[in-house]
Parts: structure tokens; C-alpha cells; sequence
């Protein structure tokens, strides 16, 4: 008999090939601990609100209200709901072809890519196109359609930074297309060599693969690194020379811990320096609701904006769009309300101001408290989480674990991020779930427990690696 079409053995085969770290071994080994009754902290996720975080008020009243209309009717609305959330809940309920039930238009409602446009205007300084900025269910569904859309097979090479976030390696597989990997200088900050592009684009063209597009994460998952103007202008220039579509992954835009290096979106840069590169470098800019101090990740919204990109080309993108009918329209009303929030003089500003800052200090102090954490270990460096929502430290294995790990059959990083997770209950992502480099070891924590948890989980994780490496060390 021939198999059937869903038997393991005849699946498509880029299906079997793709890897997705962030929830593989090391999240089923604790979902299984967890069943059996052991404590987990889930560190393994970027997934704010799962490790306690609150939402925003004001973006939960105007969504309540679009979800249920029927309260807007109400005589005592007004006494549970401030004026301005049912202001913009009506608002955007007038932009829906009736109501959160219905479909949108396939690239998300227009009056919201307005919104969108609007923000990227004040951001940058320089206008944005409505027609140029398609919602998503999630920046993740914009980068799968950008990618599916600029691979065309094995031989198509995509640009991507080592240690990387996985959606980037997943994606290109699912989509028949080679990675070709740039390293990131850990000694540097993570930060980024155009030398080493040279060299990878090279290496790839070497093997017949034409390389097509660049990604940047930043700020970087799982590095944290943000990157200058200077190396902006770097990329930039690079893309131009070797005629590279270039990706800019920015959703941690709003999560920033230091102030020398402030966000500057990539689009800024490319307009600030003029024609021709202006002009003619082709950018495609990510952005989501999932991160920043909204952390609304069940919300699934997200944009990308496109920047020289040929109107045909456009077409396209929107045609392949409009199979999947209308991104979610809740998580499109979260978008606009995160690129448009109340306003100086708004009912509700003070208090969205007063909620945002103190989700935005806290993420900066658990920052540095799990950064020098980690660089109080043995064996253990770690780099400032500059921005993003991770801590990328480097684990420097002893030999007899790396032989440990051997006869176990576990990659050296997995064994030590399943030794941890078993004696601490710490759930993390080993750093070769990112790619690194050979005979590097790290693992990837989010900066996301509870601030007054932070303490105890940095001296818990102390006890066991210091107690490790005792254990492993000649
Ligand atoms: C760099 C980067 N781009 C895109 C996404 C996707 O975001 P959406 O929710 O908008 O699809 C993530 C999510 N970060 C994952 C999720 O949690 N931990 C991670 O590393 C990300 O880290």
C-alpha cells in the first residue's frame, strides 16, 4: 500500500526539515515536569503577560468595548468605561464593515494603516504610505509572507545574524531556501562586522547560491544588542553594493535599557541618506503589539512597511494577502491603539503614561539584575541585555561536560539547559537553538520573571551552576 498523503515518511520534506528551538526540547521537557507537579518558570518565551506582567488598561477598555458594542448602549457606560476609550471605541468600530465579527480588507483597515503611517511619520520624520503598510496576524505572518515571497528555491541564500531568532532558520527551510549565517562579534556586544558579511555572502556565492536579502533583528533576539547609526549606514551601504533586499525585524523598537544607543528605525537612516540609496535600496520594516511594554502577544497584531518597492511587486504581496482573507481584527484595533495612544491631555494619558513607564524601568532593572546575576557564576559572561526582552549568557562548558553530554547524546548546551531545568525547574532555550558558534555554548532567558522573583531565580540558578561546574570541572 502507498502511504498516505499524511504518513510521516511522504510529508513535504522542507516541513520535516524545519527547527523551531524556542518551543522544542527543552519546552516539552517542561511541560512533561510541570504535569508531574514540578514549579516550571517558563523563561523560554518572550511572552509578557504569562510571567505576570498586567496589560495596558486603556488598549483593554477600548477593545472590551469594541467587542461588545452592546455596552455602548448603555446609559451607565460612562460610570465603568472613561470617556476617551468609548470615544475610540466607536471610532474604530465605525472603520470595520460591521464590527470585530467581520472581515477587513486583506492588507487590515485602512483607517489603522493610516494610524500606522501616522506613527512612522512622527517617528522618523519623513511621510509613510498607508498603501505601503499591510497588517499581520503577528510580525511573524509578515516575515513568513516577505520570505515565501523573495525565496524562489534552494538556491535563493538569506542573509541572517548567528545567533539568530529561530522564526528566521524555520521559515527559510519551510520555505526551500538556504540561510546563509553572518556571526555576530560576542566580544564586541554582539555587535556586527561588515567584514563578516563580506566573507558569508562570498562563502555562499562560492556554492552558486545568489543571496537576496539581509536580515537585521534590532534590537537583537537573542543578543539585545542595538544597533548605531554608523553600522545602519554600514548595512545599508552593503545592501546597496551587493543589491540585497534588506528585512528590519524592529518589534523591541520600545524595549530599550540604555541610552547610548536610542532605537533609530532603519527606514530613518536609509531616508536620511538621500538619494540614490534612498531611492533605490529596498527595505521591508517589522513591527508587532506582542513586545515593547504591551507584551499583548495573544493579540496576533502586527505590520510590515515597504519601502521601494515596485507597485507590482506590491500587487503580488497583496494577492497572496488576500488567500488568508483579513488579518484578526482585534489584534489590528490593538495596532492602532499601541501607534496611537492617549495623547497629553486625554482622560486616560496619565495613567497610560504612569502603567507604560513602570513596565518599561522595571524591564530596565530586571535587565541589569540578570545580567550581573549570570557574570557572578562560574564559568558564566554574559553581555548587558541593551535592549529586546533576553539574556544570551555564555556558558563555558568543561570538558568532562562536554564528554557528559556526549554519552548522554545531548548537544553540550541542551545537557546543561536539561540539568537546569530538572534541579531548578528554570525553563530555557539553549543558545544552539540561535546558532553559534562551534564549540561556543550558550543559553537565552527572558529578562520576564517578576522583579521581586528576580533574586531568587538568579540565586537559585547560581547554586546550580556554581555546584556544575564543581561537578565537571578538572
Ligand atoms: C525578533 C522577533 N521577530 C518577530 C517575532 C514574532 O512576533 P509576533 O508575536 O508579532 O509574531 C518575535 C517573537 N519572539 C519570540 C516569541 O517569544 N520569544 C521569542 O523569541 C521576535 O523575537
Amino acid at each position: 500500500m502507498s502511504p498516505k498523503a499524511l504518513d510521516y515518511d511522504s510529508l513535504n520534506e522542507n516541513v520535516k526539515k524545519v527547527q523551531y528551538a524556542v518551543r522544542g526540547e527543552l519546552y516539552l521537557r517542561a511541560s512533561e515536569l510541570q504535569k508531574e507537579g514540578k514549579k516550571i518558570i517558563f523563561t523560554n518565551v518572550g511572552n509578557p503577560h504569562a510571567l505576570g506582567q498586567r496589560p495596558l488598561t486603556f488598549p483593554r477598555q477600548v477593545v472590551a468595548l469594541c467587542q461588545a458594542p452592546f455596552f455602548l448602549d448603555d446609559p451607565n457606560v460612562g460610570l465603568i468605561f472613561p470617556a476617551d476609550a468609548i470615544a475610540r471605541a466607536k471610532h474604530y468600530l465605525s472603520l470595520t464593515s460591521g464590527g470585530l465579527g467581520a472581515y477587513s480588507d486583506s492588507r487590515g483597515l485602512p483607517g489603522i494603516r493610516k494610524e500606522v503611517a501616522e506613527f512612522i511619520e512622527r517617528r522618523d520624520g519623513y511621510p509613510s504610505d498607508p498603501e505601503l503598510i499591510f497588517l499581520t496576524d503577528g510580525a511573524s505572518k509578515g516575515v513568513m509572507q516577505i520570505l515565501n515571497t523573495v525565496i524562489r528555491g534552494q538556491q535563493d541564500g538569506i542573509l541572517v545574524p548567528v545567533p539568530q531568532y529561530p522564526l528566521y532558520s524555520a521559515a527559510i527551510s519551510l520555505f526551500g531556501g538556504s540561510l546563509v549565517p553572518y556571526y555576530l562579534e560576542e566580544t564586541a556586544n554582539w555587535g556586527l562586522d561588515v567584514h563578516n558579511l563580506r566573507e558569508s555572502v562570498a562563502q555562499a556565492r562560492s556554492k552558486g547560491i545568489t543571496v537576496r536579502a539581509m536580515v537585521i533583528i534590532n534590537p537583537g533576539n537573542p543578543t539585545g544588542q542595538c544597533l548605531s547609526v554608523a553600522n545602519l549606514k554600514e548595512i545599508l551601504r552593503f545592501c546597496y553594493q551587493e543589491n540585497l533586499v534588506l528585512l528590519g525585524d524592529e518589534v523591541y523598537q520600545q524595549n530599550i535599557y540604555q541610552d547610548e544607543r536610542p532605537f533609530i528605525s532603519a527606514r530613518k537612516v536609509l531616508l536620511d541618506m538621500g538619494p540614490p540609496i534612498s531611492k533605490e535600496l529596498q527595505l521591508v520594516s517589522f513591527h508587532t503589539v506582542s513586545k515593547g511594554y504591551w507584551g499583548e502577544c495573544g493579540q496576533r497584531g502586527g505590520y510590515f512597511e515597504m519601502t521601494n518597492i515596485p507597485p507590482q511587486t506590491v500587487d503580488e504581496i497583496y494577492k497572496v494577502a488576500s488567500i488568508s482573507l483579513s488579518p484578526n481584527v482585534p489584534g489590528q484595533i490593538f495596532l492602532g491603539l499601541m501607534v496611537n495612544p492617549p495623547k497629553p491631555g486625554d482622560i486616560s494619558y496619565e495613567q497610560f503614561v504612569r502603567e507604560s513607564k513602570g513596565i518599561l524601568e522595571s524591564l530596565r532593572k530586571r535587565a541589569r539584575i540578570m545580567t550581573d546575576g549570570f557574570n557572578s557564576c562560574r564559568n558564566v559572561v554574559c553581555n548587558f541585555t541593551e535592549g529586546a526582552m533576553y539574556s544570551f549568557p555564555q556558558i563555558r562548558l568543561p570538558p568532562k561536560a562536554i564528554e557528559a553530554a556526549k554519552r548522554a547524546g545531548k548537544v553540550p548546551d541542551v545537557f546543561y539547559c536539561l540539568k537546569l531545568l530538572e534541579a531548578t525547574g528554570i525553563s530555557t532555550v539553549p543558545g544552539s537553538g540561535f546558532g553559534q558558534k562551534d564549540g561556543v555554548f550558550h543559553l537565552r532567558t527572558t529578562i520576564l520573571p517578576a522583579e521581586e522573583d528576580m533574586p531568587a531565580i538568579m540565586a537559585s540558578f547560581k547554586k546550580f551552576n556554581d555546584e556544575f561546574m564543581e561537578q565537571y570541572e578538572d
